[in-house]
């Protein structure tokens, strides 16, 4: 379980996130969306321990990153805005260091390595170093980093940015894997299709606040509207989608 409490957050005097809170649970596949600047990657530094808020607190388990952060990462599995591939490492190289920083050592370690490589299809890159790897591969690698220690908690920020159709079809398998064995998924994206089809539930955020937050289905029915692209344009900007493009707000 993830828990945000009352996080706010603000970049020279100006508010970015405020009172911000909600809970992600275990076993579900959990979306923050939000148009760009809503805030999500904020939120999710600050969930990860890589941003400090200015008030609230955050629980990942039952660790605060911010009091403990090497708690919370043994915990965590962070798929970030940039990669952070090491271009001349190979994939076993980068794969094997990061790991060993969660601990990992002897069998374990080399069953982990194993276990990624297979899962997240990586045998024909593994003996290659990563410079000059597509976006696909690179997110393939960077989620075999985030995973290789079997974190209980997994967020990704906008995890299909620049992927093709495979890839995020590996991805959606992935996640749908890992919710299956009970871990807690939250993900940022701002594209509607792909949160309506692979989240349980979704967080609906704007300027920093939480607007709404439910499955798909109940915020539709909470706003009115048919479907996931028109509650949040209801949502976020209080207006129904005629209304809204007719203004030349975001739709
Ligand atoms: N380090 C920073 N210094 C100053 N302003 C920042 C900083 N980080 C974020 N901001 C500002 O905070 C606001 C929210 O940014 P954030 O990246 O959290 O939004 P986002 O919802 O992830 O947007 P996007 O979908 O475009 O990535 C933006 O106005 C951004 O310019």
């Amino acid at each position: 379980m993830i828990r945000v409490d009352n996080i706010s957050k603000s970049f020279a005097g100006k508010p970015v996130l405020r009172n911000l809170s909600f809970e992600v649970p275990d076993g579900r596949i959990t979306a923050l969306l939000g148009a760009n600047g809503a805030g999500k990657t904020s939120c999710l530094r600050i969930v990860c321990g890589l941003l400090k808020a200015d008030g609230g607190r955050v629980l990942v388990g039952n660790a605060d990153p911010a009091l403990d952060p090497r708690g919370a990462r043994r915990q965590l599995g962070v798929v970030g805005d940039r990669e952070g591939l090491y271009e001349r490492l190979t994939v076993r190289e980068y794969l094997d260091i990061f790991a060993r920083m969660q601990g990992l050592s002897g069998k374990a370690l080399a069953q982990a390595l194993a276990a990624v490589r297979e899962e997240l299809e990586l045998g024909a890159l593994w003996d290659r170093r990563t410079k000059g790897f597509s976006q696909g591969e690179r997110m393939k690698v960077s989620l075999a980093r985030a995973l290789v220690h079997r974190p209980q908690h997994l967020i990704l920020d906008e995890p299909t940015r620049g992927l093709d159709v495979l890839a995020v079809r590996l991805l959606r398998k992935t996640l749908l894997r890992l919710r299956a064995a009970g871990t807690t998924i939250l993900f940022s994206s701002h594209v509607m299709p792909e949160v309506a089809e692979l989240s349980d539930r979704v967080l609906v955020m704007a300027a920093g606040q939480i607007v709404g937050a439910g499955t798909p289905e109940q915020l539709a029915a909470e706003s009115g509207c048919s479907n996931l692209e028109d509650s949040f344009v209801a949502l976020a900007y209080g207006q129904r989608p005629s209304v809204a493009i007719a203004q030349g707000e975001p739709a």
